[in-house]
């Protein structure tokens, strides 16, 4: 089977392109460079010129809390074209099986906890990346409307997950950009080696996350997308297009620190900064449904925060080697 695997250098899309090709399938690909999602011309010859069966587009404008909020137009606009163009190119091109990866910030900003599928557009949603939440509702009713009215005709299965806070190798570890995970796993990092008396942390700690390591995320992915029709609109209760995958427990940020801090092997203190916001107060999924599936997260958050800072120390190592040779040359 010939699978796109959009945005495949990203966390999530080297994780599935990897995990596809073991399972022997022909996944095919494209750089950024190689074709914008964004110029729906380019996305049409794509996908009339590639015999693609399958689509994971996991391809987006993605970043923490602060990168929302700075940027909220690239974030609405691109991931709004991203949907649109990637769904309806693979539909005018024959494509019956899509997955869009949306995100747990779709739900409301005070929905009961554990958030069940259910509770979508039931409330306000977060503030700090409203416009990237209303890209990725758009994205799973896209996938639900071409279900609804092409599904009988022209066999269109398009399907969506929505993940919690994601995290592992491949990461963005951008200083600023980046989500609370690589962010803390680089500053603890930086602060270790250059013997820093303490590390700042965003916000008050007191927010609640709930991290789901990549792999497992994957797996919970080829679940949803293994699925028959039948079972996935059962599941989905026919229509309601989507289904969480998540661990089914969280940490506080303050206690997420501490992991890292000791996983880096700092012994410096610890501040926060009450300046910077802390964003939705909680975001526990409910996974009863991924569960029925049989799957369930399988990698502890220490062990994956363990696998993660070692993915990242090999990938500074060539850096950090040429700074030390070069520190050394101008001793
Ligand atoms: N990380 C997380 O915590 C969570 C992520 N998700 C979702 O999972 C998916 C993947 O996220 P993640 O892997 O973390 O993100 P990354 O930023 O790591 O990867 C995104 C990929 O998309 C590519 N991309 C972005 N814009 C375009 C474009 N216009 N044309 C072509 N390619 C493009 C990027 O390429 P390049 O870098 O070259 O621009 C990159 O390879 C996204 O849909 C995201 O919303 C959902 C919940 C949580
Ligand atoms: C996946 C998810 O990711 C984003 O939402 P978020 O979960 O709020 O993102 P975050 O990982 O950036 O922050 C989590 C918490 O961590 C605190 N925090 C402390 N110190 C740092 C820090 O140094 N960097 C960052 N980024 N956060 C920090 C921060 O203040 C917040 O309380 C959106 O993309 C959203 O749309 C989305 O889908």
């Amino acid at each position: 089977m010939r699978i796109f695997v959009a945005g495949h250098r990203g966390m999530v899309g080297q994780a599935t392109a990897r995990r596809l090709r073991e399972l022997g399938h022909d996944v095919v690909t494209r750089t950024h460079a190689e074709l914008d999602l964004l110029d729906q011309a380019a996305v049409a010859r794509f996908f009339a010129t590639e015999q693609i069966d399958q689509v994971y587009l996991a391809a987006a404008r993605v970043g923490g809390i602060h990168a929302n909020m700075t940027y909220p137009a690239q974030f609405i606009y691109e991931n709004l074209a991203i949907a649109t163009n990637v769904t309806h190119q693979a539909f005018v091109s024959g494509v019956k099986r899509l997955l869009f990866l949306g995100s747990s910030c779709i739900y409301p900003r005070m929905a009961e906890q554990p958030i069940r599928e259910e509770y979508l557009l039931n409330g306000k949603l977060e503030p700090t990346n409203e416009p990237y939440a209303i890209a990725k509702i758009a994205g799973l009713k896209l996938c639900e409307s071409y279900n609804r009215q092409y599904g009988a005709t022209h066999g269109i299965d398009y399907r969506s997950v929505m993940p919690t806070n994601l995290y592992g190798p491949g990461d963005n570890y951008h200083i600023e950009n980046s989500h609370v995970v690589p962010a803390l796993i680089q500053r603890f990092h930086l602060a270790r080696i250059s013997n820093s008396p303490s590390v700042l942390i965003w916000g008050s700690g007191r927010a609640r996350r709930e991290f789901l390591y990549v792999d497992d995320m994957v797996e919970g992915c080829l679940a949803v997308m293994n699925l028959s029709r039948a079972e996935y609109d059962r599941q989905t209760d026919a229509m309601r297009g989507h289904i969480n995958l998540g661990t089914g427990e969280d940490v506080s940020i303050a206690e997420l620190t501490e992991l890292i801090r000791d996983v880096v092997g700092y012994t410096g203190t610890i501040r926060y900064d009450l300046a910077q916001p802390d964003g939705a107060p909680r975001k526990l999924l409910d996974v009863s449904r991924a569960k029925s599936l049989g799957w369930h997260a399988t990698v502890p958050l220490a062990e994956g925060l363990r696998r993660t800072y070692a993915d990242y120390q090999e990938a500074i190592r060539p850096v950090e080697e040429t700074e030390q040779v070069q520190a050394h040359a101008h001793a």
